[in-house]
């Protein structure tokens, strides 16, 4: 697992470190692994151009000294400095005493402007994790220099201008080739829109390990590895109850093709078998003839470990309604989806006893909520959090960087694996059949939700390879993704 940790554990970690170690040895670790990184960054450091932005806190310092080390290298380093009046004095020092340059950046903006402009490597030691909100407007112009001269940019510890807890964006921030973190990743350096600011991550061991095991992380991507333990394998025992079937209650007479999508999910991610129930039975057994289907009534359709409900329900009239209901009353684990979202009864929902887990895409989400779009895409983390407390289900809220948040408000998990090629019609209704399998199979709503996402992610650019796809060829690259992630 990839961990962040909430920026007030990280401090109260560094605290607690700091009174074991001298003075100011932190911040010349990461100063240190700050320089290294720019250094590989740039290939050669004798003779390349860098500009510090330097902020009034400890970030700027971090700056400064990496930027001290890298003149001693033989870089021609200015640093640039937003508050002269509170700046990092050692840092500055260090820098002086190293051959760099310092310029005033409140009040020498053509110079300023100018070193940014002709830099080759832009290091944002703005703010890190005591910024709040975004860039004030001279921060914003040099930030917008640095954005437009084409140089690498390397944030120090958090692209300035992000918010390290919720990954909002809220204002102007540093958009960053790179970012150097240290000690522990920060939730906004995982999760969208903040992650896309910061660029490729690399993290900085400063020695905060052993303290950070006191707390929880607030939020955790994992990697093959972790996906991999939970892939439900089949065994020698193995029947189609051991590896889990699934009940599908989706599509309409007007939307057939979800019944077909979330079904191909459901069989290429791994189901012992599908039971399919609703009207559009004849467009699946033609796509599936493994498929067992009937037009119900749900409690007749045989046993199963898990429905999915929802996608391509349409309005729910006549009998989608009563699937629906049936399903949301089933004592197994049911993952709700698309119109299924819209129709299900909270208040059933949140009474159920089994797992439950929902999968709605940000304008979904949105609407269950009763906020604009654009709230939700913009504070993703608590939006998956409002929602998981709200209906004491599971949550996964699908997106460039998909979450996935308990009722019980523990950590989240977000997917490394997506792709915007997967922003494609009948994507959702694979990822359902998908994460429904899942649940079939055993695996908890957490698990399957973040299993499937990685799955589904990763198929997504299996199939697409950088050019366009549709859902099918997601479903039908699921098992080149489950090899992928298999083999590690
Ligand atoms: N505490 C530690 O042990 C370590 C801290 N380190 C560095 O220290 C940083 C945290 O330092 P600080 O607590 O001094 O905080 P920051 O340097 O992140 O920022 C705080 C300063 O920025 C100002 N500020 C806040 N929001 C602003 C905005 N939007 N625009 C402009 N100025 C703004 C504040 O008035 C304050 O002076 C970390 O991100 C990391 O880079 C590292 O040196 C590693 C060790
Ligand atoms: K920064």
């Amino acid at each position: 697992m990839r961990t962040a940790y909430r920026v007030e554990d990280v401090r109260a970690a560094e605290r607690a470190l700091m009174a074991r170690v001298p003075e100011g040895a932190l911040m010349q670790r990461a100063a240190a692994g700050l320089a290294a990184a720019c250094g590989q960054l740039l290939g050669k450091v004798y003779g390349a151009r860098v500009a510090l932005l330097v902020g009034s806190g400890d970030n700027g310092g971090d700056a400064l000294y990496a930027g001290a080390r890298l003149a001693r290298r033989g870089a021609g380093v200015t640093a640039v400095l937003l508050s002269p009046e509170r700046v990092h004095g050692g840092g500055v020092a260090a820098l002086r005493g190293a051959g760099g340059r310092v310029v005033d950046g409140s009040g020498d903006l053509p110079g300023a402007g100018g070193a940014v402009l002709r830099a080759d490597l832009v290091v944002d030691g703005i703010v890190g994790i005591g910024g709040k909100g975004g860039l004030r407007p001279g921060a914003a112009e040099l930030a917008r220099a640095a954005e437009e001269s084409g140089a690498l940019v390397v944030a120090v510890d958090l692209p300035s201008g992000v918010d390290a807890d919720t990954g909002e964006v809220r204002g102007a921030a540093v958009r960053a080739d790179a970012t150097v973190t240290f000690g522990a990743y920060k939730p906004g350096l995982l999760v969208d829109p903040a992650r896309e600011y910061a660029g490729a991550l690399r993290l900085v061991d400063i020695g905060l390990g052993g303290e950070l095991s006191a707390y929880a992380p607030a939020v955790e991507a994992p990697q093959y590895a972790d996906v991999a333990r939970l892939l439900p394998v089949p065994g020698g025992e193995s029947d189609k109850y051991r590896r889990g079937v699934l009940g599908v209650v989706a599509g309409s007479a007007r939307y057939p093709g979800a019944a077909v999508l979330a079904v191909a999910g459901a069989l290429r991610g791994g189901a012992g078998a599908v039971r399919y129930v609703g009207p559009a039975a004849d467009a699946v057994i033609a796509r599936f003839p493994e498929a067992l289907v009937s037009a119900g009534p749900v409690p007749k359709a045989g046993r199963v470990q898990a429905w999915v409900v929802g996608p391509g329900l349409g309005d729910g009239h006549g009998d989608a309604g009563e699937r629906l209901r049936d399903v949301v009353a089933a004592d197994v684990p049911v993952l709700i989806d698309a119109d299924g979202l819209r129709l299900a009864d909270a208040s059933a929902v949140r009474k159920r006893g089994a797992p439950t887990l929902l999968t709605p895409h940000a304008g979904e989400a949105a609407a269950l909520l009763g906020v604009e779009r654009a709230e939700v895409e913009a504070s993703r983390l608590d939006a998956v959090r409002e929602l998981a407390g709200r209906y004491a289900a599971t949550v996964l809220l699908k997106g460039s960087t998909t979450l996935v948040a308990g009722a019980d408000g523990g950590v989240v998990r977000v997917n490394p694996t997506g792709t915007a090629w997967l922003a494609t019609a009948g994507s959702g209704d694979v990822l359902s059949g998908l994460a429904g399998a899942l649940l079939a199979a055993g695996l908890g709503a957490r698990d399957a939700g973040a299993v499937g996402a990685f799955l589904h992610g990763l198929a997504g650019r299996l199939a697409a390879e950088g050019a366009p796809v549709g859902a099918q060829d997601v479903a039908e690259a699921l098992p080149a993704a489950w090899r992928d992630v298999r083999r590690g």
